[in-house]
């Protein structure tokens, strides 16, 4: 085969390659991070259009996002290299109405490689408003896909004068917005996993944790406290004659009463004490650093406060009292024989009348 080793320029073969190796290496050190789920999703996208502005030689890059992408309305722009950080206050907005043709490119998922902004018939919309005040000659912006629809746009802004784009400046402004796509997808599955760890460990009636969050936590505790050599007590609060309450309230009388239960429980500890809802009309309070005495305490102010509380329910006016087992944790035996002694020790109250407090022994 014959080669025109005229037009073959070493230098210039090597320069370009030299600049695209650098361009490939910065990009993959971000593109790296992206799962990186310790860094917010827009500190990452300031993160990576500042290295697209100073990769690309721009003068300002930002991130659009679609208000809804099945009837987009407005872009709202998410990050921006001109601000400081992030931003929380309410974020700028572009409207359809405004800018028909910019949003018809960018939802049919176009590249806009706009060399002279202001006769671009997919940008010059923006020429009186935006471009001319802001000198803005050239844009180069890409849509961020996810599954198959353009959920927003990375646009990157040359000022000054219009700009040939080259091609790998085109490639990599799509890498970008790629990786851009990929970060909200991570962030979008990270937000469902926080909230079905959530789930799984919430009481979904009261909101309280649970009896899997308890046994996870005690464990935890346990070790820590033994570490420490501190006491570690525990309360197991039950709701007397409850099955009277919901024979006379209905159902959904005796869960406004677990509810109410649940939120005086949460109002009379401290923030480091762990209230859960064990099943049914039964409630453990876990007390760190807590002394069995001052648990008692804790206990007796409970039950008074569940004796002189009223919930109103329909109309009507529902009072109960509860049985409250008090127990010094083990730290040397499983946490289940810590529960079985309070649970003796409601047993107990319940035999004695009801509306009690037994220490367990
Ligand atoms: N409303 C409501 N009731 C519940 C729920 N879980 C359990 N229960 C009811 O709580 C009642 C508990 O009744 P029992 O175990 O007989 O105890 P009790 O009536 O409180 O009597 P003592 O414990 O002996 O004072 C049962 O009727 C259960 O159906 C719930 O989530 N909501």
């Amino acid at each position: 085969m014959a080669v025109n080793v005229k037009e073959y320029d070493g230098n210039v073969s090597n320069n370009r390659h030299n600049e695209l190796t650098h361009v490939t290496q910065r990009l993959r050190r971000v593109l790296s991070k992206e799962v990186d789920v310790s860094v917010g999703h827009q500190q990452f996208l300031s993160d990576i259009i500042l290295e697209a502005k100073a990769l690309l030689n721009v003068s300002r890059v930002s991130v659009w996002l679609f208000d809804d992408v099945t009837n987009p309305e407005k872009l709202v722009n998410f990050a921006n290299t001109d601000w400081e950080g992030v931003i929380t206050g309410p974020l700028p907005e572009l409207t359809v109405l405004d800018y028909p043709n910019y949003f018809r490119a960018i939802v049919n998922g176009e590249t806009i490689s706009a060399c002279d902004a202001i006769t671009d018939p997919r940008t010059k919309e923006f020429t009186e408003g935006y471009l001319i005040p802001q000198q803005i000659c050239a844009l180069l912006d890409t849509a961020i896909f996810q599954n198959g629809l353009a959920i927003g746009v990375v646009c990157c802004e040359g000022r000054f004068e219009p700009r040939d784009w080259l091609q790998w400046e085109v490639v990599a402004a799509e890498l970008i917005a790629d990786c851009c796509s990929r970060r909200l997808l991570v962030h979008e599955l990270w937000q469902m996993q926080q909230r079905l760890t959530e789930m799984a460990f919430q009481d979904v009636l009261t909101g309280l944790k649970n009896r899997r969050y308890l046994m996870d936590y005690a464990r935890s505790e346990m070790s820590r406290h033994q570490r420490s050599d501190r006491p570690l007590s525990l309360l197991m609060i039950d709701l007397d004659r409850f099955k009277l309450i919901n024979d006379e309230y209905g159902h959904d009388g005796g869960d406004e009463v677990l509810k109410q239960f649940a939120r005086c429980c949460n109002e009379l500890v401290r923030t480091e004490d762990c209230v859960c809802r064990l099943g049914g009309e039964e409630f453990i309070i876990l007390l760190p650093e807590t002394e069995v005495a001052k648990a008692m305490n804790v206990a007796q102010r409970l039950r008074e406060e569940a004796a002189g509380l009223t919930v109103q329910y329909e109309g009507k006016a529902i009072r109960f009292t509860v049985s409250i087992g008090v127990a010094d944790v083990n730290l040397h035996m499983p946490f289940s024989q810590s529960l079985k002694a309070a649970d003796q020790a409601v047993y107990q109250a319940k035999a004695a009348g009801r509306d009690q407090i037994k220490l367990a022994l």
